[in-house]
């Protein structure tokens, strides 16, 4: 036998030894893993295992969904459960009382933990980058780490007030003339795919109104495609293992839009912007970052201004152009709370002004119904958060039986898609849109006389509606997406028509719910709509101001 057999046998005894020590390290573990009454499992949320060791739950989640969590606790409707995937656990929230109690305790459930790390992920930021982002992320060394500067500034900036009017009014200006140029007064109708048209618009009115006109799109519009390619494609760059190949499509896509946003930043052209984008960039540099990588930070407040925003509206205007009668009713709503009538007085053109702020939860309570109850039939999100120390929550809504323990460096989930289909809390339609959800019905039924909408129905509690999240990180940017969601409906129904391609009434396209979702869900499929001038406002010219 030569020297050569000799180290080759060599070779395949030792590897003989590693895989039978693997495959028994495996199985101690997977024996240790499916014991149901480990003691110390004893404290922590009911655990369910998944037949498939360490991976059968990520298995199941990228098969169904964030209605997973929904199946695999259909029997025992824990409140919270936990789902063990390779070395952590996932605490999965399914009950309202609870979430809330989850999200007021942001001492020990850290949200920018994640965040911050999924972030650099989608935005691929640098060891610089990362390093200052993550550096007193949650105030645990006092005052002044950059993701609470980043917070406060973002809070006060898009809080109902002047600087967020001034957003506003652009976002309108663009809007209507964008409307006005592509279905003009007395023009022919346009045929179109309602998601992408929508989307087009949104994007192109976001981007001005708060990037200003030097923006990415407007210097580069074949970014605006390249942007959604990107986020159609983030949950591989969220993986990260060697996007280049694993996501390439959306990973070129995103270094063709962070080229764009460096531009912008080196160019100076956020100095044209909003306050809050100014402030934002400057906030960036000032910590610290390249001019590079305070762009790239800019690719995840687009994703969080229209990721989320362009859905929404997509589903509203299908909820309400879909259904003839609720359409009428809210017209009629718009139309007494502008002191509007139909301008059909054979003139060739005429400019119908309207007043943003007399667009609210009191003068149009059907349509402020609508809005939130499509965000609460498309909200599949879970509000995630790091348990940086143990931490011990009550077992159940009551509070009565005892508590459970949350492990340090486990994940807790609040299943928001769950809560969101709860009949218990929302009514037995729970899993259909209801436009009159959120009014208060008086004599039973709502009527043009009792006319009042609430942000949530009587009785359930406000940690139930999970769309903008909630808890000390709620989503800063609400007052403005509702702002943006019920003008853009309310000027479409009082001045359009949107019909299917062939003239019928539209239908609502069924949900995607079987994506992980990064943003609220998207349709399986993007109808083919003809848009037009409605009858009797065909010579409108619309202009929205404050
Ligand atoms: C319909 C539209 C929108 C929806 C459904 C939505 C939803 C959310 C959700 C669920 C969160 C996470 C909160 C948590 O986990 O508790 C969030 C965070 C955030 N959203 Fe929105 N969002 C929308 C529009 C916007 C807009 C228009 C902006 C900006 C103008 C924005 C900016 C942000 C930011 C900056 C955060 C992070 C909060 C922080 O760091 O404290 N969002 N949003």
């Amino acid at each position: 036998m030569s020297l050569t057999d000799g180290d080759e046998n060599g070779f395949w005894r030792r590897r003989d030894v590693f895989v039978a020590g693997v495959v028994l390290a495996v199985f101690l573990v997977a024996q240790v893993w499916l014991r149901p009454h480990s003691k110390a499992r004893q404290r922590e949320p009911p655990y369910i295992n998944s037949r498939i060791p360490f991976i059968g739950h990520i298995i199941g989640m990228m098969r169904y969904g964030a209605k997973y969590f929904d199946i695999v606790n259909k029997e025992k409707r824990h409140p919270v459960f936990t789902l063990p995937m390779l070395s952590t656990r996932n605490y999965i929230v399914s009950d309202a009382t609870l979430a809330g109690h989850i999200q007021r305790n942001n001492k020990t459930l850290s949200f920018y933990a994640l965040i911050v790390e999924v972030t650099r992920r989608i935005i691929a930021f640098d060891k610089n980058a990362a390093r200052i982002s993550t550096h007193n992320m949650d105030g645990e060394h006092g005052p002044g780490g950059l993701m609470p500067a980043v917070h406060e500034m973002m809070n006060r900036l898009l809080a109902p007030g002047p600087a967020l009017d001034a957003i506003t009014a652009l976002q309108m200006e663009h809007f209507t003339s964008m409307l006005n140029s592509a279905v003009p007064p007395h023009g022919d109708a346009i045929v179109a795919n309602l998601y992408a048209w929508q989307r087009h618009v949104l994007s192109l009115c976001n981007a001005y109104a708060i990037y200003g006109p030097e923006n990415a799109f407007a210097v580069q519009p074949e970014l605006e495609e390249d942007f959604w390619t990107f986020e159609d494609g983030m949950l591989g760059l969220v993986v990260d293992i060697v996007p280049s190949i694993t996501a390439r499509t959306a990973h070129f896509a995103r270094k063709r839009v962070l080229d764009g946003l460096i531009e912008y930043v080196r160019h100076e052209r956020y100095k044209k912007a909003c306050p809050l984008i100014q402030e934002r960039v400057q906030t960036n540099l000032a910590f610290g970052m390249s001019k590079e990588m305070a762009g790239h930070a800019e690719l995840i407040l687009m994703f969080g201004i229209m990721g989320n925003a362009v859905p929404s509206n997509f589903w509203l205007l299908s909820h309400l152009f879909s259904r003839p009668d609720l359409l009428e009713r809210i017209r009629s709503e718009l139309e007494l709370a502008l002191d509007l009538s139909s301008p059909a007085d054979g003139r060739k053109e005429m400019t119908v002004s309207i007043a943003a702020k007399r667009i609210n939860i009191k003068s149009c309570p059907l349509l402020y119904s609508c809005y939130r109850e499509a965000l609460r039939d498309i909200s599949l999100l879970t509000s995630a958060r790091m348990v940086m120390k143990d931490t011990l929550i009550p077992s159940d809504a009551t509070g009565d039986k005892g508590e459970y323990l949350l492990r340090a460096n486990s994940i807790v989930q609040i299943a928001g898609g769950v809560i969101h289909q709860e009949p218990s809390i929302w009514g037995e339609d729970a899993d259909e849109f209801n436009p009159e959800r959120f009014l208060v019905k008086q004599a039973g039924n709502y009527t043009s006389t009792s006319r009042t909408a609430l942000p949530l129905p009587p009785g359930v509690p406000s940690s139930a509606f999970r769309a903008y999240g909630g808890g000390t990180v709620i989503c800063p940017g609400r007052h403005f997406a509702q702002t943006e969601l019920m003008l853009f409906a309310a000027v479409l129904a009082l001045g359009f028509d949107i019909f299917e391609a062939d003239g019928a009434t539209l239908k609502v396209p069924p949900k995607d719910d079987t994506r992980i979702p990064l943003s609220v869900m998207k349709p399986t499929y993007d109808p083919r709509v003809q848009i037009r001038r409605r009858q009797g406002w065909e010579a409108v010219r619309w202009e929205v101001g404050l």
